[in-house]
């Protein structure tokens, strides 16, 4: 059995990352941080896990790291850098949610979050942990890094495509919605039901800080182009939709993009490329890790729509952390995992 500690425990990512590993046959979860909810109960702080035998919620400094095998890190970009870096000095691994250590260059990351990373020297040994395409590099790994929610979302259904040559250099465009959640637990006014409810709208339009980020991977798999991304709040509490226009390059047809895109994704367990006709839902991974893509046709010959769908605090942070822990440990990346999506 590892032992894990989670900090930011009393967060929306903190709390989806203690109901997963409840049902974890490796992991026992031995402490669980908070700030302003510290010294609780954790069934105070979240009603649903009441009853359940789970420690009290300590101050991150509190917690003893030598107990600890494992900590899953779910603070809000920016607070948990230095904490972090304390707990590789005791711990075996960190898996790192929040968005600290996805970008590897420190200078880009000051430029994207406004403030020097106080911890560069970790960037670079890091893993970009988008699981399907860090396989090779997760066993052993110490710092994982999860990718943001939307490019979780979207670099599933795009990188397939890139690392086959299938699109053209021209600007891909993303557009992309998400629940409420992935704005976090914490009251603020613009998530307020009356604000949220009963409409949608973009926000960061043109300059969201994810852009950077899946521009980064797209150009590690060779797409070296910009790209236009408009995020859009809805009113849904979990899920996240991104739809990606491309224009396919050469012969490449849509139905070849599709058998393409099955075949790359036939052996993870998380992902699946829907049949032609289908079409993908929040409502269908809610809850659950996985991921559904669809390959279709515009009306544009020569170009493709591809939409995925998943639930941002499952696999787009915390389902996606453990499927990470659990390939740095040479285990089944399903262990844990195995939920069904909660529909209807
Ligand atoms: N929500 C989502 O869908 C996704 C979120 N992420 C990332 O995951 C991370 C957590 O997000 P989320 O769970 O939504 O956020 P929440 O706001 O819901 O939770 C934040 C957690 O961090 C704690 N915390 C806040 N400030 C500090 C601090 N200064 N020191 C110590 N602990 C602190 C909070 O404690 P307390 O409440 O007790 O004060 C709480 O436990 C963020 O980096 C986010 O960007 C990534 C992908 C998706
Ligand atoms: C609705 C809402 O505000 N969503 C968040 C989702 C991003 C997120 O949580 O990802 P990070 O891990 O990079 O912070 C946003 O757009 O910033």
């Amino acid at each position: 059995m590892k032992n894990a500690a989670i900090f930011g425990a009393s967060g929306y990512t903190g709390a989806e990352a203690v109901r997963l590993l409840l049902s974890h046959p490796n992991i026992r979860i031995k402490a669980l941080s908070a700030n302003r909810h510290a010294d609780e109960d954790y069934g105070d702080v979240f009603a649903n896990f009441a009853g359940q035998d789970l420690p009290r919620t300590q101050a991150i400094d509190d917690i003893d790291l030598l107990d600890i095998d494992v900590v899953f890190s779910c603070l809000p970009h920016s607070t948990g850098q230095a904490a972090i870096a304390k707990a590789l000095g005791h711990v075996d691994t960190v898996i790192d949610v929040s968005a600290d250590f996805r970008l590897s260059d420190p200078a880009l990351f000051e430029q994207v979050y406004g403030a020097p990373h106080s911890q560069p020297q970790f960037l670079k040994d890091r893993v970009y942990g988008l699981t399907e395409f860090a396989r090779d590099s997760l066993l052993g790994a110490r710092l994982v890094a999860c990718p943001g929610c939307f490019p979780t979302c979207a670099l599933l259904a795009l990188l397939p495509g890139v690392q086959a040559g299938a699109f053209t250099q021209s600007t891909l465009i993303i557009d992309a919605k998400t629940g409420v959640t992935g704005a976090g637990r914490k009251a603020t006014l613009g998530l307020h039901f009356s604000e949220v409810s009963d409409g949608a709208h973009a926000y960061a339009i043109g300059n969201h800080r994810h852009a950077p980020e899946m521009e980064q991977e797209l150009s590690r798999y060779g797409y070296a182009s910009p790209i236009s991304f408009t995020p859009h709040l809805v009113p849904m509490n979990r899920g996240m939709i991104a739809t990606c226009y491309v224009e396919l390059s050469g012969d490449t047809s849509v139905n070849q993009l599709r058998a393409l895109y099955a075949d790359r994704y036939t052996n993870d367990p998380f992902v699946h490329v829907l049949a032609e006709g289908d079409i993908p839902q929040t409502r269908h991974v809610r809850g659950s890790n996985q991921a559904r893509i669809a390959v279709c046709a515009d009306r544009v010959l020569g170009r493709a729509i591809i939409i995925s769908v998943i639930d941002n605090l499952t696999k787009g942070s915390s389902g996606q952390a453990i499927q990470n822990y659990n390939l740095t440990q040479g285990w089944d990346e399903t262990l844990g995992l195995e939920t069904t999506a909660l529909f209807p």
